[in-house]
């Protein structure tokens, strides 16, 4: 007998006062957004690293050059910033600000560590070493607060560079692109028109409409929990049907968002920017890991870089659509990349993922396990098969544009092989493209024969371009993997 999926909890009320509780909790108002805007002014214990950070950016916020411009910052992080870990003590009940700490300390080790890197990178070299001690002025708070928060002692996506990372200009006018500024960066983000913070603040963005997203797939775990007592199965199929429908609206509003980082953010600027976020595992800079001085036994430690590979929505899709993956090393790493994100969402994640499951949800989307006894209840069905290819069609948009992001931004730009969180950069997002166009054909394939009038246009249509596709991203795909010596498979 297998045991039950334990419940889980999604706020209605992001509870945006409360510091005892984790700056990420999923909620249907905030989404996977940490439940109240980001801290952004450190207590004065914590003077010397605000001053640091401030001075740090290539670009600061005044428009001078800052330490990483000069090369400068090592050699003030060895001379003379202090170890505040001990101050941490005061303050660590209040959990936005021990996460607002963990997003300063994680830009602060990144730049130290990738500064040799970035000029280098500058000279048309390539990248070379990083330093590979993380001295314990930084080693000692990151850990410290990487504790307290649940977060690897590394910089991550939504705890640290992109999702903790804005504030309002504005309080009054809200979350609206144009009123959120960055709070940290690392070359010229804090200039809210440059690359930098467009790659960012898109991200933010679209994150800031995954509200519906979360409250659409929990009300669909919900229809079909319910399915098997409702005295009355039709209305409950239509239920389900809204919330596979509300969640093709919110996937379709994240995609339009995400188109707008063509604008936002230039192809040519993102390998400038990019060197520090890069992280240990799979990097050339860091060949024997980083070892954290005064801790873990001094033996060197592996992290993934930042990467938005680490973001929730569409891992959310893939558990919900029960999406299977091949099993290869590139799928090993994508199941790797999900430890990299709050406690909390991670909990999310294997919570839909083990209730579809445990609910056969896919079989009672696609009809599976009970004939429809009425015509009402077939056209329900029909249009239950559409909507399923629709959800799966806006995962492939999703995918589709970021393979074309990886091509214009990357590729193109560079021949480091390995992106920011240590996937190859050539075969990795193929990988779960093309699991999802396999799934959609599959899908397809399974359903269209059960109805007279087929799955309708709107699906038929959706089929008809994403084999064009396939085709497409195969000849792209062998392309590049011919021209940088690369096996498809790795
Ligand atoms: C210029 C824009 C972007 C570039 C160049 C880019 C680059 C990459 C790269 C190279 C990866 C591979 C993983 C790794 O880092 O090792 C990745 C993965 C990923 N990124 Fe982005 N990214 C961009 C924008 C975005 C945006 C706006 C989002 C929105 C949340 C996002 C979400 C993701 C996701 C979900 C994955 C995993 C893909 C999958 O599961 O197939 N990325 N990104």
């Amino acid at each position: 007998m297998g045991t039950a999926v334990p419940p889980f909890e999604v706020l209605t009320d992001a509870r945006p006062h409360d510091n005892s509780l984790p700056a990420f909790l999923v909620s249907t108002t905030r989404g996977f957004l940490p439940r109240a805007d980001p801290v952004v002014t450190l207590p004065k214990e914590f003077d010397a690293l605000e001053s640091i950070l401030q001075r740090m950016p290539v670009k600061t916020l005044s428009g001078e050059p800052g330490l990483l411009a000069h090369s400068k910052l090592g050699e003030e992080v060895d001379n003379s910033f202090p170890d505040l870990t001990d101050a941490m003590e005061l303050y660590k009940g209040n959990l936005p600000l021990m996460n607002a700490l963990y997003r300063d300390y994680s830009f602060l080790a990144s730049a130290y560590l990738l500064e040799p890197c970035h000029q280098r990178f500058l000279k048309g070299e390539g990248y070379g070493l990083g330093r590979s001690t993380l001295p314990k002025n930084i080693s000692r708070p990151i850990a410290r607060c990487a504790e307290l928060t649940g977060f690897m002692p590394f910089m991550e996506y939504a705890g640290s560079y992109a999702l903790y990372n804005y504030r309002l200009e504005d309080p009054a006018k809200g979350l609206e692109y144009d009123n959120i500024r960055l709070i940290r960066a690392f070359e010229h983000g804090l200039d809210p028109t440059s690359s930098e913070a467009g790659f960012v603040l898109v991200h933010i963005d679209m994150v800031r409409n995954s509200g519906p997203l979360v409250a659409a797939t929990v009300r669909c775990l919900e229809e079909v929990s319910n399915a098997s007592t409702n005295p009355d199965p039709v209305e409950g199929r239509r239920s389900f049907n809204e919330g596979l429908s509300d969640i093709v609206t919110a996937m379709k509003k994240i995609n339009s968002v995400m188109e707008t980082m063509w604008g936002k953010s230039r192809p040519r600027d993102y390998t400038s920017f990019r060197t520090f976020i890069f992280g240990i595992t799979g990097q050339s800079m860091f060949p024997n890991g980083v070892i954290y001085e005064g801790l873990f036994d001094n033996k060197p430690m592996s992290f993934r870089g930042e990467s938005g590979a680490n973001d929730s929505m569409v891992p959310l899709m893939d558990n919900f659509l029960q999406l299977p993956l091949p099993n290869t090393p590139l799928t090993a790493i994508l199941t790797d990349f999900r430890e990299y994100r709050p406690s909390n969402h991670k909990t999310f994640l294997q919570y839909v993922k083990s209730r579809s499951l445990e609910l056969d949800l896919k079989d009672y989307a696609l009809g599976n396990k009970v004939e429809p006894t009425s015509d009402e209840e077939k056209d329900l069905l029909r249009q239950t098969c559409s909507l399923w290819i629709q959800v799966l069609n806006e995962v492939r948009d999703f995918r589709w544009r970021h393979w074309c992001f990886a091509r214009e931004y990357i590729l193109k730009q560079t021949s480091h092989p390995t992106a920011t969180g240590g996937s190859p950069i050539v075969t990795w997002l193929p990988n779960q493209l093309e699991a999802v166009l396999a799934e959609m054909v599959n899908v397809h394939d399974m359903t269209k024969g059960k109805h007279q009038k087929g799955l309708g246009t709107v699906a038929e249509d959706i089929m008809e371009a994403a084999l064009r596709q396939r085709d497409t991203l195969r000849k792209e795909v062998d392309k590049f993997c011919a021209d940088r010596g690369v096996a498809r498979e790795n």
